[in-house]
């Protein structure tokens, strides 16, 4: 065990990666005691103070919250107000945030506070980050954010946390947040005014969502990438449809990576055509191109997410240096609706695709030679056995589940809060969406790597061995022990299941480019 990396958080920018590995425990953060961030902090929550004190009107301060602008709250009740505001959100329904997505919430939302530009103090930033360190996890409820006006309902379960309310999960138990703090010595936040907004106003859990959503779509691609090259072995197929000099004519350079990868998996000194086929069916002739637009998304897809990740995703903004106070809307997440709509349409078609791979595999008209349902049971065994027939049928369950998730919500936009919020992003519920539908495609890529490496063993057992280079041959011996070759039938979902954590843990280093 290596000792979790320190990430400092000053307001510089956060990667993915950051996130992902917080989220993990592969990392712990945190809060940089550099006099300079900690005085952009300072001066962001004294502003504020001064402006109560010079003004007395500031929005969200001394007003209603939304439509409620209008509504003047009496001096005596501007201190109770921030703590209305989480508890009359706590309307919140659903599953519950996991562990790993919890925590990438809390670092999203400390991430963009740290910007210095919602006016919050340092005991604030401080108590985020207790819990981050104390993994002290809010239980947050999935379901309820619009995702413009910020993430108000979930996030309202993050400040009332902090205020020692609600319940948290705490070494694996659930409990109530109080008594959690107090066991760190941590006293309940007592919100100072603009506390409240800052912390829910904001696009943390889809920013949060879309930070793992990335990871797991990048690593899904490269395996998709494997896994094509295993079935080409394996179905006898062409790897000149690879051909260098083909994807030079055609310059997405996504799409090229694939090719390439393809390439040098199945390693340079293939014959380059199989004169038996001229042409393969699309889902392995096409398979950069399917590839490729998940892999010429990413790079675009990052750059949205972590924009968001690092901004000030509040309202107001609260501007100390210039003396400003900016009303706008920075809690929309046009931006991170659009990528998770866009993310979950590029991760179903690798489900598809795949799925396709398998449809030709398990098919004895199609699959040049192999036994039916690629069954390795042979004389007067081979009647009895059905092979991966039953994971093929659920193969198609599982991707006609995730094309089905592929509509946008981004389109569902509709009015709601007295028509105050009446253009909203849904940016949440598409990161939700996205999320299953990687669920789903990760379910699909396992009963994959269970029919490559039969195909692949079954394709060895007759007349043509195909080589391929020595990373995807090491990764078909360690699949070769993960998964037996399934002779006589068995139930195969203990063994999908720890695929899939194997997929989820990253076991395989695909494609170091
Ligand atoms: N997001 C709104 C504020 C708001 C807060 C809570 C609400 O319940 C409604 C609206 C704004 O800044 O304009």
């Amino acid at each position: 065990m290596t000792d979790p990396r320190p990430i400092d958080i000053d307001g510089s920018p956060l990667r993915i990666e950051d996130v992902a590995d917080l989220a993990r425990g592969d990392a712990r953060c945190r809060l940089s005691d550099d006099a300079g961030f900690q005085g952009r902090i300072n001066r962001g929550a004294e502003f504020v103070d001064r402006l109560i004190a010079e003004d007395g009107a500031v929005y969200g301060v001394s007003t209603g919250y939304g439509d409620s602008c209008t509504v003047v709250i009496p001096p005596a009740q501007v201190a109770e107000l921030p703590h209305r505001l989480y508890t009359y959100h706590g309307v919140g329904l659903g599953r519950f945030l996991d562990p790993e997505e919890t925590r990438a919430v809390l670092v999203a939302r400390l991430a963009s506070l740290s910007q210095g530009m919602s006016g919050v103090s340092l005991g604030l930033l401080r108590q985020l980050q207790a819990l981050l360190e104390h993994d002290i996890l809010p239980l947050i409820p999935a379901e309820g954010s619009v995702g413009a006006s910020g993430d108000l309902t979930p996030l309202s379960y993050v400040a009332a946390v902090l205020c020692g309310e609600r319940e948290v999960s705490h070494r694996g138990r659930i409990r109530p947040a109080a008594e959690a703090l107090a066991e760190h010595g941590l006293a309940p936040l007592k919100l100072r005014p603009k506390e409240g907004l800052a912390i829910m106003n904001g696009t943390a859990v889809m920013t949060a969502l879309a930070c793992l959503a990335w990871r797991r779509a990048d690593y899904l691609g490269r395996l998709a990438t494997r896994i094509t090259a295993f079935n080409v072995l394996a179905s006898d197929g062409n790897a000149h449809h690879f051909d260098q000099a083909l994807f030079a004519v055609k310059p997405h350079p996504g799409q090229q990576r694939v090719a390439a990868r393809l390439r040098q998996d199945l390693a340079s000194d293939r014959p380059p055509r199989n004169e038996l086929r001229i042409q393969d069916r699309y889902s392995l002739r096409c398979a950069p191109h399917v590839i490729g637009v998940l892999e010429d998304a990413l790079p675009w897809l990052r750059a949205n997410i972590e924009n968001e990740l690092n901004s000030a995703n509040d309202n107001p903004i609260i501007d100390a240096a210039q003396e400003m106070v900016l009303h706008g809307g920075h809690f929309y997440g046009g931006h991170i609706a659009f990528a998770m709509d866009c993310m979950k349409n590029a991760v179903a078609n690798l489900a598809d695709l795949l799925d396709r791979q398998m449809a030709l595999l398990v098919d004895a008209r199609y699959n040049h030679g192999l036994p039916a349902n690629l069954s390795a049971a042979s004389g007067d065994r081979a009647a009895l056995n059905h092979g991966l027939k039953a994971l093929q049928i659920s193969a198609s369950a599982w991707t006609a589940e995730a094309l089905k998730l592929t509509m946008p919500a981004s389109v569902f936009s509709r009015s709601t809060e007295c028509h105050n919020q009446d253009k909203v992003s849904m940016g949440t519920i598409a990161a939700r969406d996205c999320l299953r539908i990687i669920e789903l495609t990760e379910q699909v890529t396992a009963a994959l790597l269970v029919t490559a490496r039969q195909g692949v063993a079954l394709r060895r057992a007759l007349e043509r061995d195909t080589g391929l280079s020595a990373a995807p041959e090491e990764m078909l011996v360690d699949l070769g022990r993960r998964v037996p070759l399934v002779v006589e039938d068995r139930a195969l979902d203990g063994e999908l299941r720890q695929l899939i954590q194997a997929i989820r843990d990253r076991a395989w280093s695909l494609y170091e480019d």
